[in-house]
């Protein structure tokens, strides 16, 4: 029952039922029975990204001579925090200015690179820098700006239970450190320009 992406389902069905009994249920009821092999894919679904590099993301690459910024905001993110297991869910914005080339990926791969990131056991932070960093390494991006803005349900559900609050992490790399450019990169982003 292992699948292609690495994950050994029949292990983590077997834990899935080990905790339900850990838990005090009885695993064997009807309701229960099915359930560990549910809950060991649905784990699988949220960590496909470990089995994923984020050069396969930016494979597609077009030379259209711009060597300017470009920006793709509001990808939907949805993660899962590494300390409790549970997700937490918001948007990210990113930007980047392309080499010297004008070399840009396709719209669709910057999203597909969050989800490559995002599909891993994570932390915020550490999510918003592997996606900066990942633009410079495998696109060559001269500047990258990026911006997480999610709610963790474990803050929310559990805890300290501040359902809305929100944290907003950010990551600039190379031209876009200078102060004035990322200042008008960090504008842009965070504007609602279609209003
Ligand atoms: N920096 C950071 N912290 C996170 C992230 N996701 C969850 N956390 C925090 O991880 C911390 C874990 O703290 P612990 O004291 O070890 O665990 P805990 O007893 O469950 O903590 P509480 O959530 O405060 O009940 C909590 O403060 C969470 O809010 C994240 O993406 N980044
Ligand atoms: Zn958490």
């Amino acid at each position: 029952m292992t699948n292609p992406s690495g994950v050994d389902l029949t292990r983590a069905a077997a834990a899935v039922r080990e905790l339900l009994i850990a838990l005090g249920e009885d695993p064997d009821r009807e309701g229960l029975k099915d359930t560990p092999g549910r809950v060991a894919r649905a784990y699988a679904e949220s960590f496909a990204g470990m089995w994923q590099h984020p050069s396969e993301a930016l494979n597609r690459t077009f030379d259209v001579d711009h060597d300017e910024l470009i920006i793709v905001k509001d990808i939907e993110v949805y993660s899962t925090c590494e300390h409790h297991l549970v997700p937490f869910h918001g948007v990210a914005h990113v930007g980047y200015i392309p080499d010297r080339d004008g070399r840009v990926t396709g719209l669709s791969k910057i999203a597909r690179l969050v989800e490559v990131f995002a599909k891993r056991p994570q932390v915020q932070e550490r999510l918003t820098t592997q996606i900066a960093d990942a633009l410079v390494e495998h696109l060559g991006a001269l500047g990258v700006i990026v911006v997480v803005d999610c709610e963790h349900l474990c803050m929310s559900m559990r805890g300290v239970r501040k359902p809305g609050a929100h944290t907003i992490t950010s990551a600039v790399r190379g031209q876009l450190r200078n102060p004035a450019t990322r200042a008008e990169a960090m504008s842009l982003l965070l504007s609602d320009s279609r209003r």
